[in-house]
């Protein structure tokens, strides 16, 4: 596949809740015609040459023309013909026809749980059909050097690590590197025009993906217990739930971009918040007293080491 060739055909295998974010948000970028996606280098990170390479390209047309998106059970496919009903870009929605769509794909995003990445790409002809073409594996825990046993080896296999902010184009996703070769470079863009184009998006070194998967793959749902908590503390000194929760929520969207946006380390952040003797430090060392940051940062472990379980052998 040529990168000037503009209107390619990308097949999501195993559409559910991370597959739709994607092709939702690819569509909207698509629609959208004033996109111009900012990445700002952030004055406090570091990097370490060849494992985590800042992402700034200019999005152009070559984001995919076609979409197809294949699932398992029909009454699943019908939800997802709702889903996708009224975009602009029509989504082709297939279940149980994952050989033709495979065919008829240039790259494939694959979306399935982990378990069932090995059976589906077993299915007879998958294959052949993936014969030198680009597959993204956004699947925790599951490895290249797996994925490169059950391929041809023309398929060229990239891991990826979404969110489901996808959904509305706020995604993280981490990619794993290409080799510097010039067909590579070809692929390459092709990632970054679809991940930029929904999110943030960044090079990472496969040995960090279980904890990229943790931090980044479920941090939504961790985040989401703490603007839950902080909503439920304002319900408990009266204000309504509506209202708690949006304040919760802008807070801590205000306090996140401050830090992607201005570079805003987030213990300076919290200084200028802190007044001497004020009611800010009475709160934080509550949530000292509960231990809050070691127990954030055993969870980021806790789910590092459990994504490194999924979808190895012998390991439910
Ligand atoms: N959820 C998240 O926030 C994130 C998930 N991931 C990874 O993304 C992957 C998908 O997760 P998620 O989207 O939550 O899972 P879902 O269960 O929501 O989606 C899985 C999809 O796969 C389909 N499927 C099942 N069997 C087949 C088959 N034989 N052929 C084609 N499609 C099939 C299902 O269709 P049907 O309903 O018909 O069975 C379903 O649409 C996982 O590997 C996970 O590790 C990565 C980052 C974040
Ligand atoms: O919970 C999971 O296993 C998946 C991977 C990252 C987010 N959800």
């Amino acid at each position: 596949m040529s990168l000037n060739q503009t209107g390619y055909t990308l097949c999501i295998l195993g559409c559910g809740t991370m597959g739709i974010a994607i092709l939702s948000g690819v569509i909207a970028s698509i629609e959208s015609s004033t996109f111009v996606p900012q990445f700002p280098k952030l004055k406090w990170e570091s990097h370490t040459p060849g494992t985590s390479t800042p992402i700034d390209i200019e999005s152009d047309s070559s984001l995919p023309g076609r979409f197809i998106a294949c699932v398992n059970r029909r009454e699943t496919a019908e939800k997802l013909k709702q889903t996708f009903h009224g975009m602009r870009r029509s989504v082709e929605v297939v279940a149980g026809e994952n050989l033709s769509a495979v065919r008829e794909a240039d790259v494939v995003i694959l979306c399935c749980k982990p378990q069932l990445a090995h059976s589906i790409l077993s299915q007879p002809g998958i294959v052949d059909a993936l014969d030198g073409k680009l597959l993204i594996s956004i699947l925790a825990g599951v490895t290249i050097s797996q994925m490169t046993e059950w391929v041809l080896p023309s398929t060229k296999v990239v891991r990826a690590m979404p969110n489901t902010p996808c959904k509305i184009r706020e995604g993280m996703t981490v990619v794993t590197p290409l080799s510097s070769s010039a067909e590579s470079e070809l692929d390459r863009n092709v990632i970054l025009k679809i991940f930029s184009s929904i999110g943030r998006c960044r090079f990472i070194d496969e040995k960090h993906f279980d904890a990229c998967t943790a931090l980044s793959g479920s941090g939504p749902a961790f985040a989401c217990i703490f603007l839950e908590a902080m909503a439920d503390g304002g319900v408990m000194m009266g204000l309504p739930r509506a209202e708690a929760l949006e304040l919760a929520a802008q807070t801590l969207q205000g306090a996140a971009r401050m830090t992607l946006q201005q570079g805003a380390h987030p213990a300076q952040i919290k200084d200028t918040v802190t007044t001497p003797g004020g009611c800010t430090i009475a709160g934080l060392l509550a949530l000292e007293d509960g231990r809050v940051r070691s127990t954030i940062a055993r969870a980021i472990q806790i789910a590092t080491e459990r994504a490194s379980e999924l979808g190895q052998p012998n390991r439910k």
